[in-house]
């Protein structure tokens, strides 16, 4: 079986991400989604992306901002790769020059395939809980069975994984990564610097 890639998400301090990294996370997540308890500001993302070592991939999360605010972030914060979680276009989502994962909320009676499809310059695709009203980060699981088991994009699975169900994720699903917010933090926007050890932990031994 082949590595599973591990990005911890909704990184608000210096240390958390140090951490994150020590811990053996491969990539880490940067909520720049103004309603969440996670969100960062472009000045806090900079410190933290130019505190790490190289060789961590630097994502940022976007829920539907508007094209111009988020090409201006891109001036100011070196981020690697684009995590869009809203109800952007493959349009939308392209015009950026810079490679990105697109997040689709699951719930039953999708066909995700279909979903999957509509976003041909995606270097992969982010599968997390549908909750109405809520664009991610909820802390809750959707129905491993309802991912189809070859999509023609690497499977980031997200939504409620925790140390304690990871193993079983990757088992059912078999993804590319695994990314993680809820299930690794002391409080919102705080990391447990445990349960991150825990967690890629659980997903080192599961490979
Ligand atoms: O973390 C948030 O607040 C958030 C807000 C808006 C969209 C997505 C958000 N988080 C992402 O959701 C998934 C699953 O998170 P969890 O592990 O269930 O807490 C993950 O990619 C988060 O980064």
């Amino acid at each position: 079986m082949s590595v599973v890639r591990c990005k911890i998400c909704g990184i608000t301090r210096i240390e958390d991400a140090l951490a994150a990294v020590e811990a053996g996370a491969d990539a880490i997540g940067l909520v720049f989604y103004p309603r969440s308890p996670r969100a960062v500001s472009v000045a806090q993302a900079g410190e933290i992306v130019a505190a790490l070592p190289p060789f961590v991939t630097t994502v940022g999360l976007f829920v539907d901002m508007p094209r111009a605010e988020l090409a201006q972030l891109l001036e100011r914060v070196p981020l690697d790769l684009l995590q869009f979680h809203g109800e952007e276009s493959a349009e939308q989502c392209e015009g950026f020059a810079r490679p990105y994962i697109k997040a689709l909320r699951v719930r039953p009676g999708d066909d995700i395939a279909v979903r999957v499809a509509a976003y041909p310059g995606a270097r992969g695709v982010l599968l997390d809980t549908y909750v109405a009203g809520v664009p991610g980060g909820t802390g809750e699981a959707f129905d491993w069975s309802l991912v189809p088991p070859r999509l023609s994009k690497p499977v980031v699975l997200a939504g409620g994984l925790t140390a304690g169900n990871v193993a079983e994720a990757i088992a059912r699903v078999r993804p590319y990564a695994v990314d993680v917010s809820g299930g690794v933090e002391a409080s919102k926007g705080i990391k447990d610097v445990h349960k991150m050890n825990a967690f890629v932990r659980a997903v080192r031994l599961s490979m």
